[in-house]
């Protein structure tokens, strides 16, 4: 799937601005990026739900359109109502009805875990079960892509973790996967990850990839520091009670000069995580396109 030059406006506004991204077969690639960056109406092209202003998007070397109508494409929206008083089975039957090669509903319950709940009325069903069921009903058709609008919303824990687990199983089989999530400990389910800010590309990677772009360092002691912002490389401090945090990208000289002072009580240095990165990524990019 590739989106070339993707250009989106609502009224005047430049809501996607020139994206060109590319799925291929088989990855599971995250869309992120904060509330308004265009992931919806991103998705909604891939989907031939909206069309772009410029630019071309093929999904399996057709037009969304063609895709969606071939089957080809299997979607989980926020937005997707199910009858309150069906049953899952009810559900599972309508949504295999549509497709000439459909799944068999026990092996669609099987794929979502919804085997114990077949005869269960919707409305009774969870919020986490009601997404596993949403879930089943986008790969009805045997999609070759599957999009996911924020997949494991209202999951426990142990739930999200199975259900990435079988999504990167069926990555493994053959099944592309598009998604978006807020949750950025989920991105760690995905071999690409491309941050979206005011519609455009502001970074793309590996997940490792992106804890790389050169994330600040916290080093933290255990001393109230009168001026921490004169020892060198510090980029942020805070002093809290008896502890000084700094943030920094040297942290080896930060820790040298921490030494030569004999300030090293209580010393720790902690490597950034996914979200100082994506917070970091989205907010250089903010104040460049503002
Ligand atoms: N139909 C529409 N008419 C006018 N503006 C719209 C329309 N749909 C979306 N927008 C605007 O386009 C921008 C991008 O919206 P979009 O829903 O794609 O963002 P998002 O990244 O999905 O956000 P969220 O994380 O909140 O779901 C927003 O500023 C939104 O207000």
């Amino acid at each position: 799937m590739e989106l070339v030059g993707v250009t989106r406006r609502f009224g005047e506004r430049v809501v996607i601005d020139e994206l060109s991204l590319r799925v291929e077969r088989g990855q599971i690639v995250a869309l992120l990026g904060l509330n308004g960056a265009g992931k919806t109406t991103t998705i909604s092209m891939i989907l031939g739900l909206l069309r772009p202003d410029h630019g071309d998007i093929h999904v399996m070397g057709v037009e969304p359109r063609t895709a969606m109508r071939q089957g080809q494409v299997g979607a989980m929206l926020q937005s997707a109502r199910v009858p309150p008083r069906a049953t899952v089975r009810d559900v599972l039957r309508l949504a295999t009805a549509l497709y000439a090669d459909a799944m068999p509903v026990p092996e669609l319950a099987r794929l979502a875990n919804l085997e114990d709940l077949i005869g269960r009325r919707v409305d009774r069903l969870s919020g986490g079960e009601l997404q596993r069921l949403r879930f089943a009903v986008s790969a009805a058709g045997r999609p070759e892509l599957v999009i996911l609008d924020e997949p494991t919303t209202a999951m426990d824990v142990p739930s999200r973790h199975a259900f990435w687990q079988q999504i990167q199983a069926h990555a493994a089989a053959g099944m592309t996967v598009l998604f978006c999530t807020h949750l950025l400990d989920e991105v760690n389910a995905a071999d690409l990850v491309y941050i979206l800010v005011d519609g455009r590309i502001a970074s793309s990677g590996s997940p490792a990839e992106l804890l790389e772009t050169g994330l600040p360092v916290t080093v933290s002691i255990d001393q109230a520091l009168d001026d921490p912002s004169r020892l060198p490389g510090v980029l942020q401090h805070r002093v809290e009670g008896h502890r000084t945090t700094m943030t920094t990208h040297d942290s080896d000289r930060l820790v040298m000069a921490l030494a030569d002072a004999g300030l090293v009580d209580g010393l720790r240095v902690v490597g950034g995580d996914l979200e100082s990165a994506f917070l970091q990524i989205t907010e250089q990019s903010g104040e460049v396109s503002a």
